[in-house]
């Protein structure tokens, strides 16, 4: 399959793995307006052409907590990567790394955070759900701190789970699932022989480790779901704050008032999210959010943003909104699932092509640049 823009490897993906695996990527919660409203919003904030400035000399660099980075773009936690290709939270970490922006590994990822950070050279940033079981929590800081995990991307968007229903259907979930998924798994022969035969052990990694036993996909959902802490609130944070001193980044804001309220905790930084509409579905699209939130708290604290973006156009969007960086799951997910490692780095290449006919065709000529003055006038789609 030719593969010219970064959104063909959708397609490529839906060819390869099978569709229980397809459907978990590329669903969203119950009817799906929040993700579709995600893609569609972004996709249309106007930027502003410029043109006849010299923009021979440009550069993407940018840097945030300390670290350099190639872009402003990072890879987003994405549960069960390993799932879409061989030990595949290690290929989409090195393709990162050699591109020289961060990964950030998922507390429920199927390789474990010692795996992960021992195959690249760039310190992997950590992902970790608010659970239950607190002893779990802790173990899983310790681990990622001797790992060299500096930068803790704390997710609050998940008290509960949003339905899925997609899963239901697709062999994700329910009692015919496993039956379901071993059809699949013999009708996509090629992903069956990379992840189903050479990408074992299929588990939860950093679970495995604390339990000290395997916990495979069909405990996922469970363990998960036994898990959920619905009581979480800010004091909770203050728990995490003691257990770790490097920078530590909430994920799942949508209001002003929570951003403002990260602020007073002394967050680092936030991730502007909605989940990639997996959550709550009807709660505005991230395009529609951050304006809001951004006018709130820049500079007080480091304002990342994802949720919807597919190509290196919709990264210069939500920089000129207020991000300083943007996240991207699905994106790579469907670039891993298809090629690999190789996948993920020439994804990367091509975001960073467009965002260099962006950055010059709206006279931007650093990262800095960009501003609502790289939109046109009433670009941003405004919450009524
Ligand atoms: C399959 C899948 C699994 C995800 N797992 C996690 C996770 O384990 N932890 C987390 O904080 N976010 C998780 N997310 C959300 C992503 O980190 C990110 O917020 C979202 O994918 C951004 O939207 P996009 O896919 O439109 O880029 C997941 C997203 C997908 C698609």
């Amino acid at each position: 399959m030719i593969i010219s823009s970064p959104t063909d490897y959708r397609q490529a993906a839906k060819r390869r793995i099978p569709p229980f695996l397809f459907h978990y990527a590329d669903g969203g919660s119950y009817a799906e307006h929040t993700l579709r409203s995600n893609v569609e919003d972004l996709a249309g904030v106007a930027l502003r052409q410029r043109v006849l400035k010299d923009m021979s000399s440009l550069s993407l660099e940018t840097e945030l907590f300390g670290e350099k980075m190639a872009m402003p773009l990072a890879l987003a936690p994405v549960g069960l990567t390993g799932m879409y290709a061989r030990r595949g939270e290690v290929q989409a970490a090195r393709a990162a790394t050699k591109k020289g922006i961060p990964f950030t590994l998922s507390t429920v990822s199927v390789c474990p955070i010692a795996e992960v950070a021992a195959a690249v050279e760039r310190p992997i940033w950590f992902q970790l759900y608010v659970l239950k079981d607190r002893g779990f929590m802790k173990h899983v800081l310790e681990r990622a701190k001797a790992a060299g995990v500096k930068t803790l991307v704390f997710t609050v968007d998940m008290p509960v789970p949003g339905a899925r229903y997609r899963d239901a259907h697709s062999g994700m979930s329910g009692k015919s699932g496993p039956m379901k998924r071993m059809l699949q798994a013999a009708l996509h022969p090629l992903w069956a022989w990379d992840v189903g035969v050479h990408g074992r052990p299929h588990d939860l990694g950093n679970v495995s480790d604390y339990r000290g036993q395997p916990t495979e996909l069909e405990d996922y959902i469970a363990w998960l779901g036994d898990n959920f802490d619905p009581s979480i609130s800010w004091k909770d944070l203050d728990w995490i704050r003691e257990q770790w001193d490097g920078p530590m980044v909430i994920k799942g804001i949508l209001d002003a008032d929570d951003a403002r309220d990260a602020v007073r905790f002394g967050a680092d930084g936030i991730v502007v999210s909605n989940h990639g509409g997996r959550q709550l579905d009807g709660v505005p699209s991230t395009a529609r959010a951050l304006p809001a939130i951004a006018d709130a708290v820049k500079g007080d604290l480091a304002i990342l943003a994802d949720s919807g973006v597919r190509n290196g156009l919709d990264v210069v969007r939500m920089i000129a909104m207020g991000a300083d960086t943007v996240l991207i799951g699905r994106a790579f997910i469907y670039a891993l699932a298809a090629a690999g490692e190789s996948g993920v780095a020439n994804l990367l290449e091509l975001f960073e092509k467009e965002m260099k006919v962006a950055m010059t065709l709206t006279g931007a000529r650093t990262i800095a640049d960009l501003s609502t003055e790289s939109l046109v006038p009433d670009a941003i789609p405004a919450l009524k």
